[in-house]
């Protein structure tokens, strides 16, 4: 079980116009806010196994995250899906987050990963898997600083848009951002801003790459040995992170 230390202060807007120029300003702002660490960094009683899942939209994602929960025992925690909840509940932030997932815009860092804290913090596993997030450069640092962890591995699902616009658009699930419109803007954001992050990973060397096209089964089985080899470092004893 994790317990919260201490929590973070305001979240931080932009009014620049391009998507480039937008995370640019909002790193820095970022950066110039968090250059020493101001709390809302968890403990953990066990050390935890950070997995991040990224991939575009429609890359298969959620699907391949349900067939690691039943075959390694993760946690799935997809940012998307909590953001939706929010907005089912009639929070405070629903409304914004609406007119943001609408947009195909990426909510403030703040909001989703408080979101992603609080169910990290409740939950009785060490090993997760988030999906759909950092979505940005900003997102990622205030991962690093309001959790206080890294990933231990990152996977990034390669899918052609064509083969992403065709599942979205077949989803049927009721999403409000299964459109055309929002997915092409959908498709502009991840190209922008977070390609740059499966870049970091890349340079760390904690990026597995999956070539996303076919069947859910043979995706699996790209995925498998990636969780297999990893089995010796999920561990559950220690009160200090592993990076
Ligand atoms: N390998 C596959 N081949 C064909 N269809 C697939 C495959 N994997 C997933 N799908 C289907 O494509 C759609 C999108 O998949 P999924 O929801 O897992 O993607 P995602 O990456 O989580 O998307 P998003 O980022 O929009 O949440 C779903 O309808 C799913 O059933
Ligand atoms: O970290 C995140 C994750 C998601 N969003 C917003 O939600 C939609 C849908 O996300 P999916 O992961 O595809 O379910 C996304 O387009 C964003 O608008 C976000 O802002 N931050
Ligand atoms: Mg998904």
């Amino acid at each position: 079980m994790w317990r919260r230390v201490i929590s973070l202060s305001s979240s931080i807007s932009s009014s620049k116009s391009t998507l480039s120029n937008q995370a640019a300003y909002r790193l820095k702002v970022w950066e110039s806010l968090t250059t020493e660490p101001k709390g809302g960094i968890v403990s953990w009683d066990k050390t935890p196994f950070i997995t991040f899942v990224l991939g575009g939209p429609g890359s298969g994602k959620g699907t391949q995250c349900e067939k690691i929960v039943e075959t390694f025992g993760f946690t799935h925690l997809s940012a998307g899906d909590l953001l939706r909840r929010e907005i089912a509940s009639n929070s405070k932030d629903g409304t914004m987050i609406l007119k943001a997932v609408i947009e195909g815009k990426i909510v403030p860092s703040e909001v989703t990963v408080k979101l992603i804290k609080k169910e990290m913090e409740s939950s009785d596993n060490v090993k997760f898997l988030i999906d759909g997030f950092p979505r940005t450069e900003e997102n990622r640092i205030a991962f690093e600083q309001m959790i206080g962890a890294e990933p231990n591995i990152v996977l990034y699902f390669d899918c052609p848009e064509k083969e992403m616009v065709e599942r979205v658009l077949s989803r049927n699930q009721g999403r409000v951002d299964d459109n055309i419109n929002t997915m092409e803007k959908r498709l502009k954001v991840f190209e922008a801003l977070s390609l740059p992050v499966i870049n970091y990973y890349s340079n760390k060397g904690k990026l597995h790459k999956i070539d996303a096209v076919g069947t859910v089964d043979e995706i699996f089985e790209q995925v498998r040995p990636i969780f297999d080899a990893c089995k010796d470092n999920w561990s559950t004893t220690g009160d200090k992170m592993r990076i």
